[in-house]
């Protein structure tokens, strides 16, 4: 049977995400920022720690510490001190003695165990234990967290909030981290507007520059916005060539398909060169990637959800890339289809879906409805895609579909 897309040239989106990857190469350029200033940024080199976590053996509840030979349930033993948090005791715990202790007090020499306090009888400085511990009990020990020496972080990570309070505990004020990589954004078409401006007839307010503005940010690009671009050629050229002076990465969106204002393409291949252009996926299928004289280029289809689809599969890979950023892999589930769901073969579908858990315990999606590639809302009731692959028909309710639910960028 003939292959209905290579019949139509298109290329398959792994094909496309492979190749597009492979001609890329990650920045260098790195910078050293605060910590309170790191949330969200790619670490540039391997971290290791300098100290222990904890630094010193501790306890883990507030009770009384003691040695092991003294354990027994029922035995007596004399209060000598205490050790709080920040306020060690400071002589040897010896055979029949105890020191009263606070959770994260340090452990006092000749102590092995901590016994809670809900477990002893106290007659002023007799205490008695009502059970036995042994060694090691309610102990937290030094290094048990992480060692001295041990790496912590590797080139390429993500910082997160528990990163920034790792790196805190470590003592480490300042991390150098990746330069935020600069992404130009262009929205093409005379039909565009800007919110705050009065439409003509035959325009409308555009979309796509500040979804995806918002979308780079959350991402931590450098935005660098460049507004609108009438579909003529001479005005494009110029804008193109300023953005690529002064990003590392050019995005637009719109005129990539074949209409005759659809000028993208032939500014790039006056500037540049297009590595590909059109993919086997609903929606996005005129998307192009290639090169300009410093920078990397990607045109987005003008539908906004088609713009939104292949940032999101195609776009992001990319700058996570050129970033230093270590491989996202998407999460994808398997989950039953709550409904019929239309589908020609020939394309890889990103619908756009709503899952849910069902009582018992399945997951299942339904889709947003009509999902044509203008349609914004679908995206903004949706929670997921709905992936149906290139050669799949249309779907009947209770077969399985794959899903992935939305991350922090788009949902
Ligand atoms: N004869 C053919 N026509 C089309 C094909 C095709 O293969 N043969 N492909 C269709 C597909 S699929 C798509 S997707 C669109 C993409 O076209 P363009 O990338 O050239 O985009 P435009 O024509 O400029 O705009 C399409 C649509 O999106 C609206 N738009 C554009 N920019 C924005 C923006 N910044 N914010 C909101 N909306 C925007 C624009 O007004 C159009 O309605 O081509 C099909 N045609
Ligand atoms: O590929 Mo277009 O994005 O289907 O509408």
């Amino acid at each position: 049977m003939k292959d209905a897309c290579a019949s139509a040239g298109l290329m398959p989106l792994d094909d496309a995400l492979k190749q597009l990857l492979a001609a890329l190469t990650p920045l260098q350029a790195s910078e050293s920022v605060a910590i309170s200033q790191a949330d969200g940024r790619i670490v540039a080199q391997t971290i290791t720690s300098e100290l222990n976590i904890p630094p010193a053996d501790n306890s883990a509840m507030d009770g009384y510490a003691l040695r092991a030979e003294d354990g027994r349930a029922g035995n007596e033993l004399r209060l000598v001190g205490q050790s709080f948090a920040g306020h060690p005791y400071s002589a040897v715990v010896q055979p029949g003695e105890c020191v009263r202790i606070m959770t994260g007090g340090q452990l006092p020499a000749g102590a092995d165990c901590v016994c809670m306090q809900e477990n002893v009888s106290v007659d002023g400085d007799l205490i008695r234990l009502t059970q036995a511990v042994k060694a090691g009990s309610n102990v937290r020990y030094a290094g048990e967290d992480i060692s001295r020496g041990a790496l912590v972080f590797e080139a390429g990570r993500r910082l997160r909030a528990a990163d920034i309070g790792l790196l805190s505990s470590l003592g480490i004020a300042d991390v150098r981290v990746k330069k935020r990589i600069r992404v130009a954004l262009i929205s093409t078409g005379d039909e565009l507007k800007k919110p705050g401006e009065v439409l003509q007839p035959g325009q409308f307010y555009e979309s796509n520059g500040y979804t995806l503005a918002a979308l780079l940010t959350r991402f931590g690009a450098e935005v660098l916005e460049f507004g609108i671009v009438a579909d003529d050629l001479q005005q494009l050229t110029q804008v193109f060539t300023q953005a690529d002076q002064q990003a590392d990465v050019v995005i637009t969106s719109g005129g990539v398909s074949v209409g005759e204002a659809d000028f993208v393409k032939t500014v790039l291949q006056s500037l540049g060169k297009i590595a590909f252009w059109k993919l086997a996926i609903k929606p996005g299928k005129p998307f192009a990637f290639g090169l300009l004289a410093n920078s990397y280029f990607i045109g987005l289809p003008g539908n906004p959800v088609s713009a939104l689809v292949t940032m999101h599969q195609l776009g992001l890979p990319m700058l996570s890339k050129i970033q230093g950023e270590n491989a996202r892999v998407p999460l994808r589930l398997s989950a039953s289809a709550g409904c019929d769901i239309r589908k020609a073969p020939g394309r890889t579908d990103f619908q756009r879906g709503i899952y849910h858990t069902t009582d018992d315990g399945r997951l299942q999606v339904v889709t947003t409805g009509s999902q044509g590639s203008g349609v914004l809302t679908s995206m903004n009731r949706a929670n997921c895609y709905i992936i149906l692959e290139q050669m799949r028909g249309s779907v009947a309710a209770g077969e399985s579909v794959t899903i992935e639910p939305f991350d922090g960028y788009i949902g």
